[in-house]
């Protein structure tokens, strides 16, 4: 168990001491607790023995100086483990959006956003448990009983001795539990994750359920994902409950050690009767720190399961590192080269390219075409450096692209993707986002060549429009302008576009054809191409098949040589595949 809870240790940074002071206040507090108890036992025992008021007058002093800080004790430890706490709750959520900046999207694309959302906020929250809830009460539960034995040690030896066995089993009883508390916890997160990576599914996906009619088998799917989070909540339920029943015959049988003790020791003259009470009393307390511990230790193992994600996110290594710090020196020519370039997902076969050779001149059009899975968007990503080519190497201006830092080379690099993502921020800081420095006029130019101007300045708050508040208004024809026009506002010199594949009406696509003819312009462009009118529109087109190139040439020269081409057009054209 400790040895899980380590990592979570680490992950406290400069915010240690605030925990270490919170850990003293909680010590204090419970020793606290422990003397004003044991003093307040002597002072009830010794006016009961008729004890004349002026013996009484020290444990009354005493009990006086340590009733305030019975107060301010626990509330010191709760305040400054609650600082810390949040404090290190935001250090280790910038940690995780920074690991998921720097693993992003080749690692992203291999994990459910919804699951990824689960690990960024509620696994973030379910520390707070561990720093504010666990970390001081557990170091309090290992010191004071030892404080506890200690004294009742020092009435009698065999006071200490009957009160350990319990509080040795009361500590055992998480780590003998552990196996399945670990168990539980891990499969109550799993369980939560698959639900909430459904819902974020189904919400994405509502358009295709409802027309599609699979409306209701996805809600049964949420109903049974559901009913096995009910099962995985309930085995959890059901080990606290038995915990908590052992946890209450152990104090009880403790406590009754200590009685029988003390009473055998009171009526065989080894103890005197004034220390009866105060023996009770100190045993009794003791439990208190103890028990606090296993009613968190209950819960623990959802936070271990949690610092578990979080730490696998924070120490997965980055697919792709900088080699160097700066770009090569002088001009950089837009020109864009793949030469033999092999390239796999994972390290098993297949390829996904392989021997990938052909080059977009500055200003040139090259559209990639080829059937589904043939390596379009693959050699898309591999330019962008989204990951490193496995052999060969893609080259901008002469240089390796990994002779950029990934920054520069986002900078030479605008991606124009097929499904956009509009954040919920004003339009035209939406469009702004390639270059917030951007001027309003900036922007609005940028928009009109992307065609996207006029309808928006036909929304009722035109620029100032939230994405959010259209919902799902926004055509794929209108996000797709927006794009092209953070695009044409970044203004780097090597574009790349991913078509969209989905039909767009007659006169969107007439749009959207002359934004793109107009960001084209002066820019080195590779398209992943799907429409006929990109790919006659292009200077060049590459033909991918099974992840190589299969011809290269002009619409005109590749139809004269009724190849890989030609089929792939006349299989379009026939409906039964995707250029
Ligand atoms: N993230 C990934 N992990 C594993 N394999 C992948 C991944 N992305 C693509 N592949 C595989 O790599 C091959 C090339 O895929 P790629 O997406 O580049 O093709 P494409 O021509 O762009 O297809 P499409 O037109 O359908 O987008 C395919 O066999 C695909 O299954």
């Amino acid at each position: 168990m400790i040895r899980s809870l380590l990592p979570l240790a680490r992950l406290l940074g400069p915010h240690r001491w605030l925990l270490v002071a919170a850990i003293l206040s909680g010590i204090a507090h419970h020793l606290v607790v422990l003397a004003s108890a044991g003093v307040g036992a002597w002072v009830v025992s010794q006016a009961i023995t008729g004890a004349a008021p002026d013996d009484l007058r020290g444990g009354l002093i005493t009990l006086g100086v340590l009733l305030p800080l019975l107060a301010v004790t626990p509330w010191l430890e709760s305040y400054l483990a609650h600082v810390a706490a949040f404090r290190v709750l935001a250090d280790v959520r910038g940690r995780v959006y920074e690991a998921f900046d720097r693993l992003a999207p080749g690692y992203l694309l291999q994990r459910r956003s919804g699951d990824l959302g689960a690990a960024a906020i509620s696994d973030v929250e379910q520390l707070e448990l561990w720093f504010a809830h666990t970390l001081s009460p557990l170091v309090s539960a290992a010191t004071v009983p030892v404080a506890a034995l200690t004294a009742l040690g020092v009435f009698h030896p065999g006071l200490a001795l009957a009160l350990a066995p319990a509080l040795v089993l009361l500590a055992l009883l998480p780590a003998w539990l552990r196996r399945h508390a670990e168990a539980h916890g891990a499969e109550l997160r799993a369980r939560v994750g698959e639900l909430n990576a459904e819902a974020v599914d189904t919400l994405q996906g509502l358009r295709e359920l409802i027309t599609s009619g699979a409306g209701d088998r996805q809600l049964d799917r949420i109903a049974e994902l559901d009913d096995r989070l009910l099962d995985a909540k309930l085995a959890h339920g059901r080990r606290s409950g038995l915990e908590h029943a052992v946890t209450n015959a152990l104090t009880t049988l403790g406590l009754l050690a200590v009685l029988l003790t003390a009473a055998l020791l009171v009526t065989g003259g080894t103890l005197s009767a004034t220390y009866f009470p105060v023996a009770v009393v100190l045993a009794a307390t003791t439990f208190a720190p103890v028990i606090a511990v296993t009613d968190v230790a209950r819960d623990l193992n959802l936070v271990i399961a949690a610092g578990d994600r979080i730490m696998t996110i924070l120490n997965t290594p980055a697919p792709v590192t900088d080699r160097v710090t700066a770009p090569p020196p002088g001009p950089i020519a837009p020109h864009v080269a793949f030469s033999g370039v092999r390239f796999r997902y994972g390290t098993t076969p297949p390829d996904a390219v392989t021997d990938v050779t052909f080059d977009v001149a500055p200003g040139e059009t090259v559209a990639l075409v080829g059937h589904s899975g043939a390596g379009k968007s693959t050699c898309a990503s591999l330019l962008m450096r989204l990951w490193d080519v496995d052999a060969g190497a893609i080259t901008i201006g002469g240089h390796d692209i990994r002779d950029f830092p990934q920054e520069e080379l986002r900078r030479l690099i605008t991606l124009v993707p097929q499904d956009v993502y509009l954040f919920n921020i004003p339009l035209i800081d939406n469009i702004r986002l390639g270059r917030p420095e951007a001027t309003t006029e900036d922007v609005i130019a940028a928009a009109r060549a992307a065609q996207a101007d006029e309808f928006i300045t036909g929304l009722p708050d035109g620029y100032d429009t939230l994405p959010g508040e259209l919902g799902a208004r926004l055509s794929g024809g209108q996000r797709q302008r927006i794009a092209i026009a953070r695009a044409i506002l970044k203004d780097a010199p090597i574009l790349i576009m991913d078509e969209a594949v989905s039909n767009l009406d007659t006169e969107s696509e007439q749009q959207v054809s002359a934004a793109m003819a107009g960001v084209r312009r002066n820019r080195t462009t590779l398209v992943i191409a799907h429409r006929l009118s990109t790919i006659l529109t292009a200077d060049r087109i590459v033909v991918l098949d099974g992840g190589r190139v299969a011809e290269t040439g002009t619409h005109h020269e590749l139809i004269g040589r009724a190849g890989a081409y030609a089929a792939l057009m006349a299989s379009q054209l026939t409906g039964a595949g995707g250029a």
